[in-house]
């Protein structure tokens, strides 16, 4: 018998939309990028809640982790991803890993993410999320959960790039992804309660006398 080479299916073109902005600019911002069933899950996620399933955020990491409310005054939720509801993020951000691996040989081996609440006049001053050398965050994904997000309610995510200043507005479905070394970004005052979901591929910075923790 012949051989027969069957081709892997398909991407979705989302996939390959992320994927070739995030090689090309280090950054891409795709309006309805998460898959319907994915925002779905989150909102309801989300909804379930409740405003007090959220703590104070922190600024750094390790013993000089802080909270500064001068910095950062959103609130998070972190996101256990074995959580039976949280199963599309889990699938749809894993689906992500493995397509940036495959197209731009990334090596990101582990995800964490949280839930952030916004609340009006919330802010996260302009900060990039990995500190060049330390090999930990790779690549930022941001995902929104707000439905009629209108220009007047502040809250947008401004990324500061070689090609200029992007702003985004928190809309249900919004995607955005960049190198977490690279975009210095900032999230404006929101005049309304924001939702959304920040999350973070990482390489393995195992060594053997140190296991990489997840966070
Ligand atoms: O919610 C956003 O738009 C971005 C949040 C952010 O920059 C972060 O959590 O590091
Ligand atoms: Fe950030």
């Amino acid at each position: 018998m012949d051989a027969v080479f069957v081709l892997p299916p398909a991407p979705p073109p989302s996939l390959e939309t992320l994927s070739s902005g995030l090689e090309q600019y280090g950054f891409v911002v795709l309006p309805d990028g998460l898959p319907r069933d994915v925002t779905q899950a989150l909102v309801d996620y989300a909804a379930r809640l409740g405003a007090d399933g959220y703590h104070a955020a922190a600024v750094g990491r390790g013993p000089e982790q802080q909270r500064n409310p001068f910095v950062r005054r959103n609130r998070v939720h972190w996101l256990d991803e074995r959580h039976p509801a949280l199963a599309p993020w889990r699938d749809w951000s894993e689906s992500l890993r493995v397509h940036l691996n495959r197209r731009s040989f990334m090596g990101l081996f582990s995800f964490e993410s949280h839930l952030a609440h916004y609340r009006p006049g919330d802010f996260y001053r302009t900060h990039v999320d990995a500190f060049r050398g330390e090999a930990n965050r790779m690549v930022s994904l941001v995902c929104y959960l707000n439905a009629d997000w209108k220009d007047g309610d502040g809250g947008e995510l401004i990324l500061y790039t070689d090609q200029g200043t992007i702003t985004v507005l928190p809309t249900q479905g919004t995607v955005a992804l960049f190198l977490s070394e690279e975009i210095p970004h900032e999230v404006k005052p929101a005049r309304r309660d924001r939702y959304s979901v920040a999350g973070w591929y990482r390489l393995n910075g195992s060594s053997p006398d140190r296991v990489d923790p997840p966070r």
